[in-house]
């Protein structure tokens, strides 16, 4: 932790400044941090990023970062979806699946903000296979019109990146009525995945990776109340949703078995992105500890790596965090709970997925 808080000090004046993204970069820092500069490129256009780098010392970076998805896959040809990839996470995945050629439709609830991140990406990546469509995941209609639009344009599918999600927002419900963690997070992407299924089972080899969360771990299924309507905690109905993703991922990874198609939950680390939103507190941790926390390219690797990895696929249906497979907890699978889940949301959302 050398020198952290000079350089931390140091950082916040330049940004109070309003330094330019691009000078504050101090080379003879960065320069050290060989692993960080690997792709400088894709993350140099983030001011916050090279702050996050240059404070770091190098075993700090290699802690911090947690992992770089190295794979050499080729993406020409190949289609992928991205959730919520008008910023963060998300943005950032989408960034790198286009810089390997893929087409990627950006499904984000703003459009306006997608085609900037898009045109960002497009400029970057050189690639104008990127698109962007209209995706609320607070909305079963509009998932019905995205699926409906992305099948009668695109005959194939080969990554789906289920990453969009709100944490700890104040209570509140979907158009559907469902409390709005577990109807974004979870219930939006269960649908999303079930109208696009055939189109990945087509296109097989395929992949959906699911993002999760390290607080999958205190998370609890509550049947009795899974809308949160006697209890509510911003917190635990974030977590409760982010169980559903992993839960969702073990029963989904079960029934796919054979078809070609695989998937997997990701846990990106914790990741200095706009998620805090919703709540001060950690918006307030945010700012003070960020130069600790992984930047979004850093957050997006995992993603990466499970949607591109070879030899990936006997691990199904498994939890994974800094490029590498992790503990999930017990309750992520519980086959019992998995499968009252599945047939619980299906009830909910009113389809038959057998
Ligand atoms: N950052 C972190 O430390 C961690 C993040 N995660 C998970 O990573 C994922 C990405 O989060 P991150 O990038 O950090 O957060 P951001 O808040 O930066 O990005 C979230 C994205 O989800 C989109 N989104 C939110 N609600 C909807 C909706 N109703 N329909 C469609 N899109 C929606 C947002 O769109 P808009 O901009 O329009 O609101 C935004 O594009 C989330 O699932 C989060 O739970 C997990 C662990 C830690
Ligand atoms: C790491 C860490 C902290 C912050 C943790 C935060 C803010 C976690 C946010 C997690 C999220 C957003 C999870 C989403 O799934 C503290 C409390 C500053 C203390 C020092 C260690």
């Amino acid at each position: 932790m050398r020198f952290y808080f000079i350089n931390w000090i140091v950082s916040n004046c330049c940004q109070s400044l309003k330094t330019s993204r691009y000078c504050y970069a101090p080379t003879h820092i960065s320069m050290n941090h060989q692993e960080a500069n690997t792709d400088a490129r894709a993350r140099g256009s983030l001011f916050q990023t090279r702050v996050q780098t240059a404070v770091r010392t190098p075993t700090e970076q290699k802690f911090i970062a947690g992992g770089v998805c190295r794979t050499n896959v080729q993406l020409t040809g190949k289609v992928a979806v991205v959730t919520g990839s008008n910023t963060g996470i998300g943005k950032e995945t989408a960034r790198e699946l286009a810089r390997k050629g893929a087409r990627i439709y950006m499904a984000c609830r703003d459009t306006q903000k997608g085609e900037s991140a898009a045109s960002e990406i497009r400029a970057d990546t050189k690639n104008s296979q990127v698109l962007v469509r209209k995706l609320d995941l607070s909305d079963t209609k509009s998932i019905r019109a995205f699926a409906e639009g992305f099948l009668a344009e695109e005959k194939q599918l080969h990554i789906l990146i289920n990453n969009a999600g709100v944490f700890m927002c104040p209570y509140s419900k979907t158009a559907d009525g469902f409390e709005t963690h577990l109807g974004v997070n979870h219930l939006g992407h269960f649908l999303l995945t079930h109208l696009l299924l055939e189109r990945l089972k087509e296109s097989a080899p395929a992949r959906v990776v699911n993002v999760s969360s390290v607080v999958h771990h205190v998370g609890k299924i509550s049947f009795h109340d899974l809308q949160s309507e006697k209890n509510y905690s911003p917190f635990f109905a974030y977590s409760r949703s982010k169980l559903a993703n992993v839960l969702f991922t073990h029963e989904l990874a079960k029934r796919l078995q054979g078809t070609g198609v695989t998937t997997y939950a990701v846990h990106p680390g914790i990741v200095h992105t706009e998620v805090t939103r919703y709540s001060f507190l950690m918006h307030l941790l945010w700012k003070l500890f960020y130069p600790f926390f992984k930047s979004a390219w850093e957050g997006a690797q995992t993603n990466l790596y499970c949607a591109l990895a070879e030899g990936l696929e006997p691990l199904s249906g498994k939890y994974f965090r800094d490029c590498k497979r992790a503990w999930m907890s017990p309750k992520g699978r519980n086959n019992k709970t998995a499968e009252r889940l599945w047939d619980v949301s299906c009830e909910l959302l009113g389809i038959q997925w057998k």
